[in-house]
């Protein structure tokens, strides 16, 4: 055993066998010193998270394994976490997907790369940053859907033409686009490796070892002279150049960062048209909301060309509730931040947390986004729950819930409005033009069962098979 797994067993056995378990949060009990809460965790964090707030309610200490955390599942107090000054508080490079070098390649992502997302994703600039999309996803969705006479994957048919056209707006056509399923390959078998299990570790081990290659040639170009990624892909491989990341450093940085564009964004888009089609009323009613919007800007081409601006609209005021719906129910938790030294946090009730340096603090989204007084029915999809409120641009319609789905304060997430602008984008087409019936192929029903490992974001290894139609308005199509 390395001396550093010892040395982690004997913190967690000190730390366990000292802390006070009557002071204010309350202790999850470890009989191995948070090895076994540890184990439990990875196994089904989800189950293992609810069972801890049954037991402590919205605040508590948990140790897994050498890890010392603050787990919180009310609103204030996530909101505490996110306003919290990062002298306190700090993002923790490692859950950033950075492993190696990580205090050198953090400062580089916090100092360069997030401000620039920041800019070219901001709704002032993302028609900018986005131009052409809604038109090459059409051509993309258009190709996948040739041959209307066998079936074909729900997950492939909303994520594929996502990757692949946001993917040549934002970094040009040099970009390796045909890097779809090495993408979904890693993606997918993130439960897996969370819980370093060898089991669908090999093809995942390589899918990501092509990625690297093809992104370090990618960041190896000599000069970057597309006039198609002008914007964010040209600014964004200048950073790279400037700090000397060319190589498979920077390729790591850059799959790390290509795993944020689009990770929540291909679930979003799968899980969102499974509900409604797990929920025909639903379907009906978007799918008529997106007919009139098609009307109303004169067909769905001149709809496809608008920036995301004039998308940003009270046409789209189900669908945008639809999709802010979907992220209530997958996204898990979030918010994580290392205390750097010992301080109070000040909760609104008065009452204050003593967190010790080194301790993680976390936010349980999904445990507050099952709270029952704050959300009717919380565990159904609920197509409308967000549409009641009245509608205002640049705001996404969740004003007066407790919502965390994109995190809050100084590390909101800053891919926001491209996220919801571009899952907007796919269900308009793929609603407008097709009807939808379930193939025989499908076993376990219309909705994607959750896996039990997932851990962020709701994850599924199930997928729907569907059968084509065009509509009858689109029988040219
Ligand atoms: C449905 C889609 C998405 C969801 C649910 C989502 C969710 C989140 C959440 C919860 C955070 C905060 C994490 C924390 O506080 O630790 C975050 C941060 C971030 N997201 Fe997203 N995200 C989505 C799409 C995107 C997209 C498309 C991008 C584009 C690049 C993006 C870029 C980022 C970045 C750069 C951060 C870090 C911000 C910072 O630390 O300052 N996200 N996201």
């Amino acid at each position: 055993m390395s001396s550093f797994i010892l040395a982690d067993i004997v913190t967690a056995i000190f730390y366990s066998y000292f802390f006070d378990a009557s002071s204010f949060p309350p202790q999850v009990r470890s009989l191995l010193a948070g090895y076994d809460n540890g184990l439990l965790y990875v196994l089904n964090p989800r189950a293992f998270l609810s069972r801890c707030q049954q037991q402590c309610g919205p605040i508590y200490r948990v140790s897994l394994g050498s890890w010392r955390l603050v787990i919180v599942s009310s609103g204030d107090v996530m909101s505490s976490i996110f306003s919290a000054s990062s002298q306190l508080l700090r993002h923790d490079p490692v859950h950033q997907g950075v492993k190696t070098n990580y205090a050198y390649l953090y400062e580089i992502m916090i100092r360069d790369l997030y401000p620039l997302v920041d800019r070219c994703f901001s709704p002032r600039s993302l028609g900018q940053t986005t131009q052409m999309f809604g038109p090459m996803l059409l051509s993309g969705i258009k190709n996948l859907t040739r041959d209307h006479s066998k079936s074909i994957s729900l997950m492939q048919l909303t994520n594929e033409p996502l990757y692949t056209a946001t993917n040549l707006v934002l970094f040009g056509s040099a970009f390796p686009t045909d890097s779809y399923k090495d993408f979904q390959t890693l993606n997918k078998s993130i439960p897996y490796r969370v819980g370093r299990t060898l089991l669908h570790y090999w093809p995942s081990y390589a899918a990501r070892m092509r990625l690297l290659k093809s992104l370090r040639d990618y960041l190896q170009r000599e000069e970057v002279n597309d006039s198609d990624d002008k914007f964010f892909g040209a600014s964004s491989w200048q950073i790279f150049k400037d700090n000397n990341l060319q190589s498979l450093e920077g390729a790591r940085l850059a799959l790390a960062f290509l795993w944020a564009l689009h990770t929540n964004t291909l679930g979003n888009s799968f899980f969102l048209l499974s509900f409604l089609l797990g929920d025909p009323n639903g379907f009906a009613r978007v799918r008529a909301e997106i007919d009139s919007a098609v009307e109303k800007f004169g067909s769905l081409e001149a709809l496809l060309q608008a920036s995301p601006d004039k998308l940003d609209d009270p046409s789209f005021k189900l669908l945008t509730s639809a999709i802010m719906e979907t992220m209530r129910l997958t996204v898990l938790h979030i918010g994580i931040r290392q205390a750097n030294c010992d301080f109070d946090l000040k909760l609104k009730d008065g009452k204050m947390i003593s967190i010790k340096k080194g301790e993680y603090m976390f936010g349980d989204v999904h445990a507050a986004h099952m709270d029952g007084t704050a959300f009717s029915d919380p565990e159904t999809f609920v197509v409308d729950r967000f549409a009641q409120q009245p509608y205002r641009k640049k705001h996404l319609q969740t004003d007066g819930y407790p919502y965390h789905s994109f995190g809050g304060g100084r590390h909101a997430c800053k891919g926001r409005w491209l996220a919801v602008y571009e899952i907007k984008v796919v269900l308009i087409i793929l609603l407008h033009l097709f009807d939808f019936n379930l193939a025989e192929e499908n076993s376990a029903g219309c909705l994607p069962r959750f896996h039990p490992r997932s851990n962020g974001v709701m994850h599924t290894e199930d997928d729907i098979f569907v059968r084509l139609s065009p509509r009858q308005a689109e029988k040219g199509f």
